[in-house]
């Protein structure tokens, strides 16, 4: 279509009317909140995604319906660019405008003007895959947004139900497809042959580990995982945990990633499941996120986060760049955000350079691409590990010249087949894991000795007005409030080994506190006598003020 069709792009839009006094914000995670008020965001959000891949020529665009590790009732909607990676932030701008416009005569308005402003050919065609997490709001969602695509005169290709991991890798196969960057087949089973038999090369001749459990988080990694399993049982049982998917309530609830992450404990339903020293793991609701832990002898619950996955994949990347004889011709870099713990950064340091960026998937992502080998985690457990051009180039001309660089050499090249490249995915970053376990002969125990984490603390303070706490380098310094930095650097300077950091959260109405030191107590200490601070200085009300805050 050359034009926009009014008369169908209103009588759609009519039926999907956006909730008055709602505000809606295409944020860190896209758009995020109660499912039940996302019905016309996904509607309009059809139509921007159809208008982004014309303005790209045709390229497929993706899209994930899903709230990852949030809540049952939440849902959300995010948009993938044409190499898997996340939206290009002037279109978050563009979405959120979409989806603020109050009725369907204010939205015509705002689309006529942006396609004329941005300047997209209509003529152009335009194809979108998408896919949504288990969520029973999910169906309806996607009807909302397929009528977007249908109004925009937008392809579009289903994929069900599946991981935002997957869906990123979809939308970097098609786009790549037949070209000398095809990234893989486009369909789910091409993703897990890729994985597969990447996994399969690198530890073939090795002994096989006790049985992995894997908390699925009653979510989309249930059924994604099981197919996985029936395809590496031969090196690696699988044993799946927290699977059910229809059961109201169930998904992310006492379990997933981020409750281990947050509550620093095995989630309940794992108790008896789980014997001392076995190896076990929790995704989040949409298979993104990663968190590895055993119970040691004594019963104590060890959390090997994020931080951990971080050390040990960097480390096994250095040591076979440099097998293989590539030492000084890649440089291998590794990116945090300030809630990576102190031990890990002190441990990595040691060894390979360290950034530090801000909180978010896509300021980690970025900043990785600058290394030719770019490993990136956040504590939470999401990362990966990106091979850029050059070294992926090198790293499939390089000849070497003696059979242990030579080895060296093809582990490094199935780990680019083995690692998805376009997010942080749970179940390859899973594969990996347990490839460089296999390869050092590490249980957890050993892995989780690589350092020691320094007790720590995040603690959520609920203020007025979040919007007047502005940082700078990287989120661990506070420009505004004025003065607050001063009297928060006055506090750690008490704490051996202090470290404390307040940045307002982009996902939730809340500003952190994160605190370490070197003992237990004094971690805890620190961070609520900061957050006291904080609270006191921005005007909380004193009759509200959380107990435990100092
Ligand atoms: C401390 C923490 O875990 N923050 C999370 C959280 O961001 P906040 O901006 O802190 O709300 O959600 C982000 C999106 O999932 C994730 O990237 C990030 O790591
Ligand atoms: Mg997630």
């Amino acid at each position: 279509m050359a034009t926009i069709d009014v008369e169908e792009v209103r009588r759609l839009s009519d039926l999907h009317p956006k909730p008055a006094l709602i505000r809606f914000q295409y944020g860190t995670a896209g758009f995020r909140t109660l499912g039940n008020t996302l019905d016309s965001v996904l509607f309009r959000v059809g139509i921007i995604a159809g208008l982004r891949s014309k303005k790209l020529d045709g390229k497929t665009i993706g899209v994930m319906v899903t709230a990852s590790h949030n809540p049952e009732p939440d849902n959300g909607v995010k948009l993938v660019d044409p190499r898997g990676e996340m939206l290009e932030s002037s279109w978050e701008t563009h979405a959120t405008t979409f989806s603020n416009a109050a009725t369907t005569e204010d939205f015509l308005f705002v689309l006529d003007a942006f396609v004329k402003t941005a300047k997209i050919d209509l003529s152009k065609p335009a194809r979108v895959v998408y896919a949504r997490d288990t969520r029973p709001s999910g169906p309806a969602l996607v009807s909302a947004f397929e009528d977007g695509l249908k109004a925009i005169g937008a392809e579009g290709r289903d994929a069900g139900v599946t991981t935002t991991p997957i869906l990123h890798y979809l939308v970097r196969s098609i786009n790549t497809k037949g070209t000398k960057d095809a990234y893989g087949e486009d369909s789910e089973q091409g993703y897990f042959a890729k994985l597969s038999e990447a996994f399969k090369k690198l530890v073939a001749g090795r002994a096989t580990p006790p049985p992995l459990v894997i908390d699925c988080a009653n979510g989309v990694g249930a059924p994604a995982a099981a197919k996985l399993s029936g395809l590496v049982k031969e090196n690696l049982l699988l044993v799946l945990e927290n699977t059910s998917t229809t059961t109201p309530g169930a998904l992310n609830n006492s379990c997933g990633a981020d409750y281990v992450k947050t509550a620093q404990k095995l989630p309940p339903s794992l108790a008896s499941k789980l014997n001392a020293g076995q190896r076990g793991c929790s995704l989040d609701g949409d298979a993104d996120r990663l968190m590895y832990f055993y119970i040691d002898e004594g019963g104590k619950f060890h959390m090997l986060d994020g931080d951990k996955i971080a050390a040990l994949v960097a480390a096994f990347i250095v040591e076979l760049v440099k097998t293989a004889g590539l030492e000084g011709q890649l440089n291998i870099g590794v990116v945090q955000t300030a809630y990576a713990n102190g031990a890990s950064t002190k441990y990595l340091a040691e060894r390979l350079p360290v950034k530090c960026v801000p909180t978010g998937v896509k300021h980690l992502h970025h900043a990785a691409e600058h290394y030719d080998i770019g490993v990136y985690f956040e504590a939470n457990g999401h990362g990966t590990v990106l091979f850029s051009p050059t070294s992926q180039d090198k790293l499939t001309t390089y000849e070497p010249s003696t059979p242990a660089q030579s080895t060296a050499l093809t582990h490094l090249i199935n780990l680019m087949q083995l690692i998805n490249q376009t997010v942080g995915d749970a179940l390859s970053d899973m594969l990996l894991v347990e490839v460089v376990l296999a390869h050092k002969s590490y249980s957890g125990v050993e892995w989780d000795s690589l350092y020691a984490d320094l007790p720590n603390r995040l603690v959520k303070v609920v203020v007025a007005d979040r919007t007047i706490f502005k940082t700078q380098d990287a989120e661990r310094q506070l420009v505004s409030p004025p003065g607050l930095q001063k009297k928060i650097d006055e506090i750690v300077q008490r704490y051996d080994g202090g470290r404390s950091f307040v940045r307002p959260s982009g996902t939730e109405d809340v500003v952190r506190v994160y605190a370490e030191s070197i003992f237990r107590p004094q971690a805890d200490e620190l961070a609520f006598r900061i957050a006291g601070l904080v609270y006191d200085e921005t005007g909380g009300d004193p009759a509200q003020r959380p107990k435990e805050f100092m």
